[in-house]
């Protein structure tokens, strides 16, 4: 059986599927995937059968004779399969870019054309068809892996892998213009692994619930969080996080005992299963990334919820995340920001101003900047965006080293924890002045009975300026919100260039595929609350 070894020990570090098997080597048996593919049925694989799964795919991959360092797009949902071709993709020496089969054709062959995989992987029953003539596409599944249309024998022109290669990209729906792809190495997903570890979030009992689609690097978190723990990952269907239901049937019947995702996938079970959320009585822990908690929400969670442990868990794709911080349970009532803590073991966050001098103090703004091993290489033949990106290390800029200029504002706490204070990019300048739309979006879930509140800058009706415009909305059940009410107890803590000019109530907050909140869609002005 051809497949890699592992890593000799004392070589240059690990790859991604060295780290990801190494803690199920002592427990074989013991879960590493547990599906709930339909109510009443579970589907149990251990890590050996992960692993043998991993081997049948990665002998399949090698046999193709795709050369090391060739892309494959792996479009599917986070199943044992799906793993066990990303560990084999590892093995194969081959970069995997993870797809939502939910991405539309569009998107897709603008990726294909921009990352030019060798290949094209999806599962047995997946449904995508009008892919390029050109690229070799093959199925995976119970049935092994089934080639379509075989690759072209490139000549080799390459033999050893290197943990400085790329183990995935991650093409972001970059907020503008075209999407970027992350280019992240094994040795930086492993750097990052061992840190989020050290934190010490998982044990080997824990099932560990992921709620974001493969394509995200939240799943990502999830399977290094589970596998690197010898626990294991329940992977959550996306078409059924969306249903509360469904979604707590889920959690129930797999016995899941952390629930990993974004702020917004608890909006509708808090609505309207607060019972049933309630009676998880597995549900040990809760890991949140990617947008700040709103306030209210995460009080409502942590009253059905007291025992639970919440870790607020920030970063960015471009880092896999950097710290972590446990949210205080019960939130002091007046406690109005989460503290996103600071860098996991092994990296440093630092705070730079405009000016580009380091600051040290407490309360004052500066753009966060990340020292650490586990930085992206780069954007996906994007030089000029890397350049921007991945800047002179500010302290020493002679030496070379590089660190992550993250585009997020925050300020030190007293005891040197980081408060998010936003996006230098939602920095939006209404009527010459500077607005964060983040302050105003706290400002707005502190009126009693708004639940989550997002602002945008909307170009004036009738042309010329922007206007601010905040979208609510509102605890279920509350009687319905007075707007002018709510403008004016805005006004009674913003300067008045930072009170919406509109304020819009909407029964949802729309939602990216990775579940953020959608800002592009309420700038294009969503529908009125019916
Ligand atoms: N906890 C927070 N509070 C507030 N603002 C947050 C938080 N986490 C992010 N963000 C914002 O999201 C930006 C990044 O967006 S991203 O590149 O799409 N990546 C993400 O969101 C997800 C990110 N890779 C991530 C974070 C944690 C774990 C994993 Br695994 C992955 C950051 O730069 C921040 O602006």
């Amino acid at each position: 059986m051809s497949q890699q070894p592992p890593a000799p020990a004392g070589t240059a570090g690990e790859f991604l599927h060295d780290f990801l098997l190494a803690a199920g080597r002592h427990t074989p048996d013991a879960p590493a995937v547990i599906e709930s593919a339909r109510p009443g049925l579970t589907t149990v694989t251990s890590y050996a059968q992960l692993g043998a799964l991993a081997d049948a795919y990665t002998d399949g991959l090698l046999t193709l004779g795709l050369e090391t360092g060739a892309r494959v797009i792996l479009e599917a949902d986070t199943t044992a399969h799906s793993l066990a071709m990303l560990l084999a993709a590892s093995r194969a020496g081959l970069t995997f870019i993870p797809v939502s089969p939910k991405t539309p054709g569009q998107r897709l062959r603008s990726l294909i054309g921009t990352a030019r995989p060798a290949l094209h992987l999806q599962a047995s029953d997946g449904e995508r068809t009008d892919l390029p003539r050109a690229l070799a596409t093959a199925r995976f599944g119970p049935g092994g892996l089934t080639v379509e249309h075989a690759p072209e024998q490139p000549r080799p022109r390459r033999r050893v892998p290197c943990v400085t290669d790329p183990a995935y990209i991650i093409f972001t729906s970059g907020t503008t213009g075209r999407p970027k792809g992350v280019v992240m190495s094994h040795r930086a997903v492993v750097a990052f692994y061992r840190g989020m570890l050290a934190y010490g979030i998982a044990t080997p009992e824990d099932r560990i619930a992921s709620t974001s689609p493969l394509q995200f690097d939240f799943s990502l978190l999830n399977i290094g969080l589970a596998l690197g723990s010898g626990a294991s990952v329940v992977p959550v269907p996306p078409d059924l996080v969306r249903w509360p239901r469904h979604l707590l049937r889920v959690l129930r019947e797999t016995g899941a005992t952390q629930v990993n995702g974004v702020p917004s996938i608890w909006r509708q079970p808090l609505r309207h299963e607060p019972g049933r959320l309630a009676a998880l009585d597995r549900l040990r822990s809760i890991l949140f990334c990617g947008e700040e908690f709103p306030l209210p929400e995460l009080r409502r969670l942590q009253e059905l919820l007291p025992k639970a442990r919440v870790i607020n868990c920030y970063g960015a794709t471009e880092s896999m995340a950097c710290s972590f911080d446990d949210v205080p349970n019960p939130l002091p009532a007046d406690a109005h920001r989460l503290s996103i803590g600071v860098a996991h073991p092994g990296a440093e966050m630092l705070l730079v101003d405009e000016h580009g001098e380091i600051v040290a103090e407490p309360g004052v703004p500066g753009e966060i900047h990340l020292r650490s091993p586990a930085l992206f290489s780069g954007y996906w033949d994007d030089p000029q965006a890397t350049r921007r990106t991945l800047v002179p290390d500010p302290l020493c800029p002679q030496s070379g080293q590089v660190v992550l200029r993250t585009g997020d504002l925050a300020v030190r706490g007293a005891g040197g924890e980081f408060y998010f204070r936003g996006r230098t990019d939602s920095q939006v300048q209404i009527n010459g002045n500077r607005v964060e739309l983040a302050e105003v979006e706290r400002r707005l879930t502190q009126y009693p009975g708004v639940a989550a509140a997002s602002a945008a800058a909307l170009p004036q009706p009738e042309g010329g300026g922007l206007r601010l415009t905040a979208f609510v909305v509102l605890t279920a059940g509350r009687p319905a919100v007075d707007t002018a009410d709510l403008g004016a107890f805005c006004a009674r803590a913003l300067p008045p260039y930072m009170v919406p000019q509109e304020i819009r109530l909407l029964d949802v907050l729309p939602t990216t595929p990775n579940g953020k909140v959608d800002r592009a869609a309420l700038a294009q002005g969503a529908r009125p609350a019916a």
